[in-house]
This record gives structure tokens, C-alpha cells and sequence, in this order.
């Protein structure tokens, strides 16, 4: 499968900073996928998201967006970054034939038009008087009406409500599944992803900590409740529970007596390495990196 996005040893730091905001990150994002980009508060999501974009450089390192260098994606490329800009004077309808204007070759305005008119958006109303969410609808349309092959999006539904969330979500999915568009979008809300995604890349501390099919992500673990000696296996985390324990592990081989077995949930192994920073590193052979080696990293006998 051709990648969409690929990085080599990406590495950013910003100044004098002694921490990296990303720091020697190789992986693959194959095309066609809905990936989700998750992480903490301050784990280099939105860095990454703008080199993507072109706007900021790698102080090392490469990442090649659609084949080429980033900036030279950008007519193919829409992002979405948090503070979502837009000219607080120009009005709605301006808005989107600004859109028609910089993509001349690209622009889709009835599908623009009709992102905005599902939320009841006046076309002759400003841009400044609109409330956070709707000012949301009218970037997604701006993005979408691009009809870019990939689309970046830093948190794009965090100010919306949940009706409109929900129903913005499923124009974004359907759009991407009918025209295969590539979609990396980050967010906090799991359960929101866990219904959109099918790809996943956990940041933290600048590293890359999983990278694959949430399908096979979930497959390669396990979640176990009981007593016994886990030894062999990779332990991702494990608290007390009951008389024993429960961990998240990855397996290797059997497991011994003794012990209740089930696939975690996406959120269950989100969680589990949130709280475990120490934990290895995953990246199934959709997302490892063809052309060169990342730190120290476990990549899963798993299909892709
Ligand atoms: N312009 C900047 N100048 C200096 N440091 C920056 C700048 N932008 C980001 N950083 C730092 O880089 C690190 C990664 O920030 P980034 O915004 O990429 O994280 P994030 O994962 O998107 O966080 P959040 O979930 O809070 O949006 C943080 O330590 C942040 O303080």
C-alpha cells in the first residue's frame, strides 16, 4: 500500500529548548486510511500536523507528504489546524468563493454550499458573528470543497455540538470512504475516533508510540485479570486487582493457567499506554517505515 505520509528520524525542536517536540520519529501513514492522531496534551501532535502541512520545517529528519516534499502537496493537501483561520469581515458566501478562487482547478462549490446549509448558516452572515462551532462548519467546508487526497485536521470537532459533531463527522467519513481520501486527524475524544478511524499513531514525548490498523493494534494485545507469572510477556501495564492483577500486555507465546483473556478495547489501550510512557514502542508493518529504522522499536508479526 503506497504511503501518504512518511517519515524518516523527524525531529523538531523549537529554540533553545532542551526537550525535542518530536524527536527521531519514523513512520508510515498508508493512503486511503482514516487515521487518528492521539496523544497528551503537548506530545507534538499539532508540530506534526503543520510539517505535514508545509508551514513549519523539521530541524532534522524528512517526511514526504503524497510522494514529494510538503509544500509541494499543498494544492492536494487541506488542513485544518485548531485555530481554524478565517477573515472575521468577509461574510459566509465570500468565504466559500474565496475557496472557489484559491483552488480553481479543485473547488466542488455545491458540495461547499451544502456543508454550510446544513447548519443553518445564513450565506450573507459575517464571519465574526458566528459562534466557535459554526465558524468550525464553514473551515470544514472550506477543507472538503477543496476535495483534497489528504486531509489534515487538528482537533476539528472540539467546539461542536454533539448533534453536529455527529453529523459532520459521517459527511467527513463518507466523503473519504467514496473518493478515498486520506484523513489524519487528531483529537482527545476516543470514543469519537473509535468510530471514525481505522488507523491509529499515539504520540508521546515526541515519540511514536503505536502505528497500525486499530484492528490489529487491539489484536496484538491482550487484557488480563488474574494471578500468575506473566513473565516472557510484554507488559504494557499492570495494576492490582482483586487478589491479583490486571495488565495489558502484549503476547508472546502461550499464556499460563490461571488467567481471564480478552481483546482490549480501543480506549482500554489508549489508557494503558497513556499511563505507561516507559512502555515499547509498536508499530505494525502498515506504519514501520520501508526506507529506514526508527528508535528501538517493536514492530508486530501481525497482518497489516
Ligand atoms: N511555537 C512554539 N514555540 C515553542 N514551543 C512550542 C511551539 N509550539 C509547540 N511547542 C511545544 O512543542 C511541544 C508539542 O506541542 P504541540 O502543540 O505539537 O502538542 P499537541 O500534542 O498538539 O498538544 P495539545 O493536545 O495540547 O494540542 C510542547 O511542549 C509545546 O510547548
Amino acid at each position: 500500500m503506497s504511503a501518504a505520509i512518511e517519515a524518516i528520524s523527524l525531529t523538531k525542536r523549537y529554540g533553545r529548548r532542551a526537550t525535542a517536540a518530536l524527536g527521531d520519529c519514523s513512520f508510515r501513514l498508508p493512503a486511503g486510511r482514516i487515521s487518528a492522531l492521539v496523544g497528551p496534551n503537548g506530545a507534538g501532535k499539532s508540530t506534526l500536523l503543520a510539517i505535514a502541512a508545509g508551514l513549519r520545517r523539521p530541524t532534522s529528519g524528512r517526511l514526504t507528504v503524497l510522494g514529494g516534499a510538503p509544500g509541494e502537496a499543498r494544492a492536494k493537501v487541506a488542513y485544518l489546524s485548531q485555530d481554524k483561520p478565517l477573515y472575521p469581515q468577509l461574510t459566509v458566501a465570500a468565504t466559500l468563493r474565496l475557496g472557489a478562487e484559491l483552488n480553481p482547478d479543485r473547488w466542488d462549490a455545491a458540495y461547499a454550499a451544502d456543508i454550510v446549509e446544513q447548519g443553518s448558516l445564513d450565506p450573507k452572515a459575517k464571519i465574526r458573528s458566528l459562534s466557535g462551532g459554526q465558524r468550525t462548519r464553514v473551515a470544514l467546508a472550506l477543507a472538503l470543497g477543496k476535495r483534497p487526497e489528504l486531509m489534515l485536521l487538528d482537533e476539528p470537532m472540539a467546539d461542536l455540538d454533539p448533534l453536529a459533531r455527529h453529523e459532520l463527522m459521517g459527511t467527513l467519513m463518507g466523503d473519504a470512504a467514496e473518493h478515498g481520501t486520506t484523513v489524519l486527524m487528531s483529537s482527545h475524544i476516543v470514543s469519537e475516533l473509535a468510530d471514525a478511524c481505522d488507523h491509529l499513531l499515539l504520540v508521546g514525548g515526541g515519540r511514536i508510540r503505536l502505528g497500525g490498523g486499530i484492528d490489529d493494534l487491539t489484536g496484538a494485545h491482550s487484557l488480563v485479570t488474574g494471578r500468575g507469572d506473566l513473565a516472557g510477556h510484554t507488559v504494557v501495564e499492570s495494576r492490582p486487582s482483586g487478589r491479583g492483577v490486571t495488565a495489558l500486555i502484549r503476547r508472546e507465546g502461550r499464556l499460563g493457567e490461571g488467567w481471564q483473556v480478552q481483546e482490549p478495547s480501543l480506549e482500554e489501550l489508549l489508557l494503558a499506554y497513556l499511563r505507561s510512557p516507559g512502555a515499547p514502542a509498536l508499530l505494525t508493518p502498515s506504519t514501520a517505515p520501508a526506507t529506514g529504522s526508527g528508535p528501538a522499536t517493536h514492530r508486530a508479526e501481525v497482518s497489516a
